[in-house]
């Protein structure tokens, strides 16, 4: 039995409703397991500018660092989307975090449910068996360099930067992974046309003959955006840096069936963040329909990467496989063939995830 302390950052949008289920299987597990989990909330994102002028106020970031580990919701506002001059903005408050917390390493599994084959769009008999971990570089890139104007507003710049240092911590880590899994690594670089590019490539080589039982290879970004819908039984661990990492695992939700279906854990060295890849999905927010399961997903991970939990996670994930099997979706996941009664909202399906657990 152990005593751990979560801090629940729900953020904006869908953020609330998918975090409060994911919260309560928290609880289900602490209740079965005879752990004692003790709470907190957080605000971040739209809803902490509302309250307190600041997407991360410096009360919440303390709240973090003072955790065991975060179960993190989303943020954005569709005001601040449709405002590019808008200088204080919900995102702001997620990259500070990262950032503050060190969180370089983001992984982002593409767990494919088999039940869900009929929910991609991807034939099955192509789909079927992809598993891939996505070793995601958090805190540098694009995101975190000098950005801004020139020439009366007239030109805009982002910086993008690497170190070496930066480059091969990630990597460490996904070659590490790959060695526990198929023992393959992809490195995705854009070494042919960009300079951060060819540091993240140079890096990878120099440290591959470390790993001699896993098999490298190198993927230009657009091949690999091409590669993830051809043939994605060809991938297991990818490294990438912050950009494309970003945008490659949103396409890699379509193998899974759903932005509503991926989970990630955001590491470091201090408090780990789990959270859905999905954002605040201004579309369907308040409607009750938002897929809980990458939100279920990732208190899966925070159970078994920050507590070490590995069966209370186990457990979890083996819930989330027997909801899909006795057949209910949400609306994202369903299908031609989902019996409208199998067709749960929100709270619903996060229920029959409890009734497994
Ligand atoms: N980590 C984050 O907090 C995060 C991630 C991505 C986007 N965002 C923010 O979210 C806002 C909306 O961005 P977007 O529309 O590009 O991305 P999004 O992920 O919010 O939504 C993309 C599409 O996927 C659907 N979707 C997402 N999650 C779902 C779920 N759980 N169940 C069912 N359907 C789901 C949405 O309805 C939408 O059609 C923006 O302000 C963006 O900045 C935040
Ligand atoms: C909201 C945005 C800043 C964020 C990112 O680009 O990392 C999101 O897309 C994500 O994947 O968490
Ligand atoms: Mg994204």
């Amino acid at each position: 039995m152990a005593t751990k302390h979560i801090l629940i950052v729900p953020g904006d949008g869908i953020g609330q409703e998918v975090t409060a289920v994911g919260k309560k299987v928290l609880d289900k597990i602490a209740a079965k397991f005879g752990h004692t989990f003790t709470y907190d909330e957080a605000l971040i994102g739209h809803v902490a500018i509302e309250a307190t002028g600041n997407p991360l106020p410096d009360e919440s970031l303390e709240k973090m660092r003072k955790s065991d580990a975060v179960l993190f919701g989303a943020v954005g506002h569709p005001k601040y989307d449709n405002d590019p001059s808008a200088k204080v903005r919900p995102e702001q408050g997620l990259l500070k975090m990262r950032k503050e917390l060190g969180l370089y390493a983001n992984l982002r599994p593409i767990k494919l449910f088999d039940e869900l084959l009929g929910a991609s769009s991807i034939k099955p008999e192509i789909l079927k068996g992809a598993d891939i971990l996505f070793f995601r570089e958090l805190t540098g890139d694009i995101y975190f360099g000098e950005k801004g104007r020139k020439n009366d507003g007239d030109t805009a710049y982002d910086i993008a930067e690497y170190s070496r240092y930066e480059v091969e911590r990630i990597a460490r880590k996904a070659f590490e992974a790959a060695r526990t899994r198929r023992k393959k690594l992809c490195s995705v670089d854009k070494a042919n046309v960009i300079e951060t590019s060819r540091l993240w490539r140079e890096v990878v080589q120099k440290i591959a003959p470390e790993y001699p039982d896993v098999e490298v290879e190198h993927q230009f970004v657009d091949a690999t955006a091409m590669l993830l819908i051809k043939d994605p039984r060809r991938f297991d661990v990818v490294v990438t840096a912050n950009l494309f990492g970003d945008i490659l695992t949103d396409e890699a939700s379509q193998i899974a069936g759903s932005m509503g279906m991926l989970a990630s854990a955001s590491v470091g060295d201090g408090t780990g963040v789990y959270e859905p890849i999905h954002g605040s999905a201004h579309d369907i927010t308040g409607k009750g329909v938002a897929n809980p399961l990458a939100s279920i997903l990732s208190a899966a991970l925070l159970l078994d990467i920050s507590f070490g939990m590995k069966a209370e996670s186990e457990l979890v994930i083996s819930a989330v496989d027997q909801v899909l099997k006795a057949g209910f979706r949400t609306r994202d996941i369903a299908d031609q063939q989902t019996p409208a009664d199998k067709i749960l909202g929100t709270d619903a399906m996060g229920a029959e995830v409890l009734k497994f657990l």
